[in-house]
């Protein structure tokens, strides 16, 4: 890592998609941080062309490389937000040379998260399902308003997102549902209901229901309802732009300088732990 006065060196993964473009111009606001290096998967159009430019930007130099050439790059932090598979690659060769990792990446499963945990035992990462203050801000009011509510109240959780968006629920809502789960003494993984369909039957009294919406150029929309008899409370966030996850994650690069090996949240970048 670097001292106080050097930038810190990032590294974007996944640097042609939604997320990486609005982290190549996050980074070109952000004093004390230099993109160095960005990356697309070997077989992308987007190889060569200038990273400042891909996200509208004047040119700023940094080419866009293939991941096969990650390993040997100088970087400080990698940023990624790509998908599953390419997140556990990249973790991998960041922790066999030390370097620090902010991923973003949602649709992990339960081994490609231990995957990850794994990794994180030798270099430091910040593995978030949403970046943005305000739903990390959510997360501790679901858990408060769980505990006061109890069992007497109905959870719900709707998320609707993008048309191009690939996997459901949406990290961020599993997150809420975990939230909540805890903060009620529940297993989600028992209590969780993915959308309903036909002569359902009534509804169990401890479930977690997921409702799914996709469309247009939806940024992120989560709520998170609880229903009683005479009385209905809703916790809701609404994303109107990339640039609340960008900043966030940059937030969170700067946050690891000099951190110890061991895997992180925004929930710890942020204090709210
Ligand atoms: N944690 C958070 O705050 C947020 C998380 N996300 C998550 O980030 C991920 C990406 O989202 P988007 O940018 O909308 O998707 P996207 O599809 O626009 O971008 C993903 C990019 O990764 C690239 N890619 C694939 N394999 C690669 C590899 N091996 N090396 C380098 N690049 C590779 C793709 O070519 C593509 O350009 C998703 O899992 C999404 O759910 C999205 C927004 C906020
Ligand atoms: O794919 C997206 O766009 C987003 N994905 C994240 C998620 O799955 O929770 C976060 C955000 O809502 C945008």
């Amino acid at each position: 890592m670097t001292d106080a006065n050097t930038p810190l060196r990032i590294a974007i993964a996944g640097a042609a998609g939604r997320m990486g473009r609005t982290l190549i111009a996050a980074c070109a606001e952000q004093p004390g941080l230099m993109l160095t290096a960005a990356f697309e998967h070997a077989g992308s159009g987007a190889l060569g062309l200038d990273a400042g430019v891909l996200a509208g930007l004047p040119a700023n130099g940094v080419a866009i490389a293939g991941d096969d050439t990650l390993a040997a790059t100088l970087f400080d932090v990698l940023i990624d937000f790509t998908g599953p598979a390419a997140t556990l690659a990249h973790a991998a060769a960041c922790a066999a040379s030390g370097r620090a990792l902010v991923i973003g990446t949602t649709g992990l499963d339960a081994t490609q998260k231990a995957e990850l945990t794994a990794a994180a035992a030798r270099t430091p990462i910040v593995f978030a399902p949403n970046m943005s203050v305000g739903v990390n801000l959510c997360f501790a009011l679901l858990a408060t308003a769980a505990r006061v509510l109890g069992d007497d109240f109905d959870v719900e959780i709707i998320e609707a997102h993008h048309r191009h968006k690939v996997d459901a629920p949406s990290g961020t809502a599993l997150r809420m549902g975990e939230v909540v789960a805890q903060a009620l003494g529940r297993d989600l993984r028992q209590c969780a209901v993915y959308g309903r369909e036909g002569q359902t039957g009534a509804r169990p009294r401890d479930a977690i229901g997921f409702a799914t919406v996709r469309g247009g150029d939806i940024v992120g929309d989560h709520t998170v309802l609880f229903a009683g008899d005479g009385e209905r409370i809703e916790i809701t966030h609404k994303a109107s732009s990339r640039l609340t996850f960008a900043r966030g994650a940059l937030r969170a690069a700067a946050w690891l300088k000099n951190r110890p090996s061991g895997l992180y949240d925004m929930q710890d970048v942020l204090g709210l732990r």
